[in-house]
């Protein structure tokens, strides 16, 4: 029997209640299409940086790299541990190091959802840069505390970064509709988003089925709520493509729908899924969080492991249950209920 090793980062808030809903639902699935998944479970989060000082152990990374797949619930606790110490000490080294630059995340209505929008039905697929740009950590503070203060934060583009998650979106809208958008800021930033916009144009040249618009961000984020059925594939840097994410998510009817999988496309190490939403510390421990979005992205993790049929399965047993109106208002149906629920489609 196939078998792969799964890394579970539960990490803070709600991020524990979505993982133990996955986990649920991915033993249903793999026992239903005859797969094992070894689970290793690691505490690292807030907690765990308040009783070690650092928010994994030195030797974190190299004990996930030998892992099939990692799955984040979702990291941060602010209350005890500033933000900036929580991103930077767990979620992006982890990015970076695994060359996971590919941040795929998908928009769109499940059946029985309702957005805000009054639109017709949309399909996009965000491809956001996940290892530079303006995450890149170059910067610092000096005369810290004085009147003379400066802070200095620099977004690194690099050719190398640029083109490849170009030409990761170009693939997409290849094997999607054709469209690619492309968004920057390149009126404001004369120098990092021109720079992006000129790659995008050599690329160009190469995918002639594709059809390329350039849009800036203040533009798209109006499209995304206009006329978000005219979109395809989107591309942004790694702070572009977070905002926009967030704002696709809204439009899909809430944070508790939006997947994501940080992809290392050539596999040099694993790749990890995780929803697109945080710890949710206003409704953590509630039993009330939306596990949808997490067991998405553990759909997406299914195929990324070559369990297509699997995949497919559970993303049909997600769109089953939202028919029903499981798990399409918030709060109406407890986490477990919606975890119950796509069980239930499962064994069907
Ligand atoms: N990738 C990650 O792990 C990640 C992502 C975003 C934020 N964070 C961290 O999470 C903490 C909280 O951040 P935030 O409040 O800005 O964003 P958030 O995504 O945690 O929450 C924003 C709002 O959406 C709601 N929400 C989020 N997920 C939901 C779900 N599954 N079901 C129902 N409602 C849901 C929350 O209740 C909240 O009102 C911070 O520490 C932040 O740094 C981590
Ligand atoms: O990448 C970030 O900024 C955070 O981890 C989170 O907001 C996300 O979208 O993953
Ligand atoms: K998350
Ligand atoms: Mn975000």
């Amino acid at each position: 029997m196939k078998s792969y090793e799964v890394a579970l980062v539960p990490g803070d808030g709600i991020g524990v209640d979505v993982t133990e809903a996955t986990v649920h639902v991915l033993d249903v699935v793999a026992q239903k299409f005859g797969f094992v998944l070894n689970n290793t479970q690691f505490p690292w989060s807030c907690e765990w940086y308040l009783e070690h000082g650092t928010m994994m152990p030195v030797d974190g990374i190299e004990t996930l790299r030998g892992f099939d797949a990692i799955f984040l619930g979702a990291v941060g606790w602010p209350d005890t541990v500033p933000d900036s110490v929580s991103l930077h000490g767990l979620l992006l080294p982890i990015r970076k190091a695994f060359t996971q630059y590919a941040n795929i995340r998908p928009h769109r209505l499940l059946p029985g959802v309702k957005g805000p929008l009054v639109a017709d039905a949309f399909d996009i697929l965000c491809i956001r840069e996940n290892t530079e740009g303006e995450y890149s950590g170059a910067g610092g503070r000096v005369h810290q505390g004085t009147n003379d203060e400066v802070a200095v934060e620099t977004s690194v583009f690099t050719r190398t970064g640029v083109e490849r998650i170009l030409r990761f979106g170009f693939e997409q809208a290849r094997a999607r509709r054709g469209h690619l958008t492309s968004v920057t800021k390149s009126n404001a930033q004369k120098y990092s988003m021109v720079f992006w916009d000129e790659v995008t144009r050599e690329l160009s040249a190469e995918y002639p089925d594709v059809t390329v618009s350039n849009m800036h961000i203040d533009a798209m984020a109006a499209k995304m709520v206009m006329a978000p059925q005219d979109l395809d594939v989107i591309v942004a840097s790694n702070l572009f493509g977070d905002i926009l994410t967030d704002l696709g998510a809204a439009i899909q009817g809430g944070l508790g729908f939006a997947a994501s999988a940080n992809i290392c496309p050539d596999r040099s190490g694993p790749s990890m899924f995780e929803p697109v939403h945080g710890s949710a510390p206003d409704i953590a421990g509630q039993n009330i969080a939306n596990p949808i979005a997490a067991i998405w992205s553990a759909a997406m993790m299914l195929e990324h492991l070559g369990e297509s049929q699997a995949a497919a399965a559970l993303l049909r047993a997600i769109e089953a249950t939202t028919a029903k109106g499981i798990g399409t208002r918030p709060g109406k149906h407890t986490t477990a209920a919606i975890t119950a629920g796509i069980v239930a489609e499962l064994e069907h």
